[in-house]
Formats: C-alpha cells, structure tokens, sequence
C-alpha cells in the first residue's frame, strides 16, 4: 500500500473496499447470531432429569434408556459439532484477501503529515481543523477529529521532531478532553508529558513548567513530572538566564522560497506589484484571425507578465473534462502510472502519489479535438508535443517548486520522469515508469506548457509560480499556458512552478508539454517581444532563496 493518501483516484477504491468489509461483517454477525439461537434451541431438548436423585427408578424403564442413550450418542455430539463449527471464515477470508489492498501504517503516516503540511501551508488552526470547518467545503464532511485523533497528530509531528505542530495537537488533545470528550483511548498524563516536551524544546520553560504542574496536579506521584519540574525550575531560576524564542519551523516545505510559495498559495499576492498588475488584462483572442477562432474566440486572461501566463477561459467542456478523467484509469488506458515520489522537504522526506496517465494525442476523439484546439489558440506546431499527460491530485497532494524544461544544459541527459527536475535540491524521481521523453522524441526542450484544469478545486490546489508571483487558481475547463523557453532557446527560470496542496477536493489537470521542433516559424511575436522585454529593475519581484 503507502500510496493512497494523495491520490483520491485511489482512496475511492478504499470506501467501496470498507462498504463490502461492512457487508461481509453483517454476515458473519447474523451467521454466529443463528448458531447460538441452533445451540439454544437444542439446550430446550436437554431437560434436567427430575430422576436425577433416583437413576435406578428412571432407568428402569426401557424407553427411558433408550431415549439417554440415544441423546448422549448423537445429540450431545451433534452439539459439540454445532459449537465447534466456525462461521468466520468467510469474513476473515475475505479481511485476509484484502488486507494486500488495505492502508498500512505508512499510508496512515502519509496521511497524519498531509495534515500537517495542509496545516501549514495554509495557517490552519488545530480547532478549526478538528473541528473539520474547512474553507470552501460543503456538507461532505462526517467526522471531527477525536482527542485520539488529535494524539496520533502530535504523535506524527513528534515523529519529525517538529515540536510547533507537537504543542499545537497535544493542547488541542487536552481541550477536547477538557470540553468533554471522554472516549479516548490516551490518558491526560500522556498528553501533558508530551506537551510540556514539546514546550521545553521550542524553549519555552514558563508554559513547560505550567504544562508539568497540570501533570502533578492530575498524578502528584509521577516520576518525570516530579524531575522535570525541578529541573524548569533550577533552568527559570537562574539568574543569566537568556531567552530564548522559538521558532516557527518551515519543515513542510524546502526552505527555499517557502514562505513565498505558502504566501501565494493562500492567495495572498505578494509579489505582483500594483504596477505590474496594471499590465495585466482581458480580451477575446482568435489567434489573428484564425478561421477555426473567428466565430468563437476564447477569452484570454493576463495572470503575469513576465513570465507571461495566460489563461483561456471554456477550451474544454464539461463533457470533455469528464471523458478525460475517464480515459485516465489504469485499466483503462495502458500508460497510466500510480507514481510514488519522494520529495526531500528541508530535513525531512515526504513520499506522495500522484496519478498520472499519458494519452496519446492522437488515440482518442476528445484528446485529438483538445489538442488542435491549443494550436488554433497558441498558433503552434503539436505534431510535436508530448502527448497529454493526465494528474490526479487528492487532499494534501502538491508538486514542488520545479521548471518544466530540460534545465541548463540541454544536450545533458537527466533520466527523469516528465517534469520533474527539482532544481534547486536536485531529487531525482525514479526513472522507470517513462523513459527520457525528450530523448526519446527527438524533438528538442519543451518550448512552452499548456495546463488544462479538469477540475474545481473547492480549496486550495492552485498552481503558482513564486519567482514570478503568479497564481492560478483552477477553474474547470480553463488552461494556462506560457512559454518555458526565451525565444533564443534558453530555458527562463522565471517559470518555476509548483502545485499547492489540495485543502478539500480533487484536482485534476492534464498537461501538454509543446516542443521546439516545428516551431521555427510559428511562435508568437506578440508573446515573445513580452518575454524579452522583460521588467525594469525596481518593479520585478526577486526572490533569491
Ligand atoms: O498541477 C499543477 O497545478 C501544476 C502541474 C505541473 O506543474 C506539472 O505537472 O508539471
Ligand atoms: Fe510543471
């Protein structure tokens, strides 16, 4: 297993799995409540023989030994069988042939820092997410997270000695426990014991010594609540004592560019200046005329100028959206891949899946419609392209901060997967599912990137680029597109974009990545002088890490 938890394409098969455990469970249930109404009823034929005290009299008649011996022979032996015979085999059967399928505690891990990551990025407090009052969510969501919930989180957090997130769950633990809650499996002294830790490690002795009081105060006889306030009080006591102040840790994400990369996954624009966003604006485009565009042109939006993105409002229909997400299941499409990546997250690695299939442009119907489309739209040669490549993200799925080009070095081969050079960090994700694309197509670096949303997102989950301060929010049905390369073939670094963690909902979005070949003629002048035209110096937004 260990690869369920971003993936809802997946995790969809885990409800139907636990509705047919829950059916195979009724079973079982009504097979052992129909063996003990059998052992009842055959208890009723056993009467307590009122001879008891005198065997001689009873036996002494013929039927009435006849009838014990009968009993003893078959019916008491009938019963044992009755009592040894076992009616759980069918549902534990049916528990083993699944439990290859069934979430392990890896995936329950995976899904504990989903959490957490989700937590940070978007600067949600505990309460409001035990409490499941997530933005933009409607009434889909059942359960709140219980006091042991709240445990295994801090627990998950301790596990990566991230004690910020430790105090956060192990406090909001305490007050549930304290408003009432009281089916837990964790006691108090537990909770306090980790909570005053975690306290201690960011620093912070005052509220670790209040922490260890409430501990002695529920069990005055508790050995390390007894050492640990001595030793807070021998540290607090002392007279050169510094302070020190804790930090907030940036573990769930790389440190670079993080905190821009959290900002402007919250939509909050902090890099587009007032000046910049003045640039930017809306019209209908048809591509200079284009015959297949005269009649209905797409409405096309700025989101940035340098690089330039833009966004093309209704290029795939509801309907195509839906025929898409469709063709991209395993079993029904061959190149569909279940990819397991590890993503090395400042001290720490996060494994996550994404699914993703590749269709072939040519393949089917809708694809072959969608991808002439984005000639007419961007003038551009697609014999070239790649063909589409379908992602699905669920809760908590991201795609780091990457560029979508071969970087620097173009003729060096990097044995990667589509994408999926993190520059910066240099993690190399595992190389068999597709061979080098750009090798293998021969059709030089990828020129520019159209990134078709198949999906609403209900929050989070937009795709930005924090070296250029631009966010994209996905809106069913639009693309976003921009040129990876400036127009003398070097790769703009500018480009780099990432994914932001899905809050609540589903995100899917197909890419097509356009390649150099074919294009000597064909790219836009209009884009291309905006590309090299670049921002004076006191309005572009520089972030170096
Ligand atoms: O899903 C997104 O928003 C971005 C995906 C992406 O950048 C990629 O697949 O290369
Ligand atoms: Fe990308």
């Amino acid at each position: 297993a260990e690869e369920f938890y971003t993936s809802i394409g997946h995790m969809t098969q885990l409800v139907y799995t636990e509705k047919e455990l829950l059916a195979s469970l009724d079973d079982y249930i009504q097979a052992e409540q129909n063996k003990l109404d059998s052992v009842k009823r055959s208890k009723t034929t056993f009467r307590i023989n009122t001879f008891a005290s005198d065997p001689e009299t009873f036996l002494s008649h013929p039927v009435n030994a006849f009838k014990l011996l009968k009993r003893m022979n078959r019916e008491w032996r009938a019963l044992e069988m009755l009592v040894r015979s076992n009616v759980s085999d069918g549902f534990v059967s049916n528990l083993t042939s699944r439990s290859e399928d069934l979430p392990n505690e890896g995936d329950q891990t995976g899904g504990a820092e989903a959490l957490l990551r989700l937590q940070d990025t978007y600067q949600l407090d505990s309460d409001t997410m035990a409490k499941g009052k997530l933005p933009g969510e409607r009434a889909h969501h059942v359960g709140c997270l219980t006091v042991d919930d709240c445990f295994d989180l801090g627990m998950a957090a301790y596990q990566e000695e991230d004690f910020y997130y430790v105090e956060m769950w192990m406090a909001q633990a305490l007050q549930q426990m304290q408003q009432g809650e009281t089916l837990s499996s964790v006691d108090p002294i537990t909770i306090l014991d980790y909570h005053s830790y975690a306290l201690y490690r960011q620093g912070d002795l005052e509220a670790a010594l209040v922490s260890t009081k409430q501990l002695l105060a529920i069990d005055p006889e508790n050995q390390r609540g007894k050492s640990n306030l001595a030793y807070f009080e021998y540290e607090l006591a002392k007279p050169d004592r510094v302070e020190i102040i804790p930090v907030i840790p940036n573990k769930y994400l790389t440190a670079y560019n993080a905190t821009v990369y959290k900002q402007l996954c919250r939509g909050e624009s902090v890099a587009l200046t007032p000046r910049r966003r003045s640039r930017l604006f809306c019209r209908y485009h048809d591509n200079h005329g284009h015959p297949n565009l005269l009649i209905a042109p797409f409405k096309e939006e700025d989101l940035c100028d340098a690089p330039r993105v833009v966004r093309y409002y209704d290029v795939a229909s509801h309907k195509d959206a839906e025929v898409i997400k469709k063709l991209a299941k395993p079993k029904v499409s061959p190149l569909c891949f279940s990819v397991r990546k590890t993503v090395a997250a400042c001290s720490r690695s996060a494994t996550f899946s994404l699914l993703s299939c590749w269709l072939e442009n040519n393949g089917y119907k809708v694809v072959k419609k969608l991808i002439n489309r984005v000639g007419y739209i961007t003038g551009l040669e697609m014999s070239t392209a790649e063909w589409m490549q379908v992602a699905n993200y669920g809760v908590g799925g991201l795609y780091e901060p990457h560029i979508d080009f071969q970087g620097v070095n173009i003729s060096t081969v990097f044995n990667i997967i589509h994408n999926t050079l993190l520059s910066e960090r240099r993690v190399v994700f595992p190389q068999k599912e597709v061979k080098n694309p750009y090798e293998y197509l021969g059709t030089g670096n990828r020129i520019a990137t159209w990134l078709l949303y198949l999906s609403h997102v209900e929050a989070g989950g937009a795709t930005v680029f924090p070296r250029a301060g631009a966010f994209a929010k996905p809106v069913k049905g639009s693309a976003i597109f921009w040129y990876n390369l400036h127009p003398d073939g070097e790769g703009d670094h500018q480009t780099q974009h990432a994914a932001c963690p899905v809050l609540v909902g589903s995100k899917w979005v197909a890419n097509t990545w356009l390649h150099e070949r074919g294009q000597e003629f064909k790219r836009r002048c209009d884009l291309q002088s905006s590309a090299e035209q670049g921002l004076t110096s006191d309005s572009q937004y520089r972030h170096d890490g």
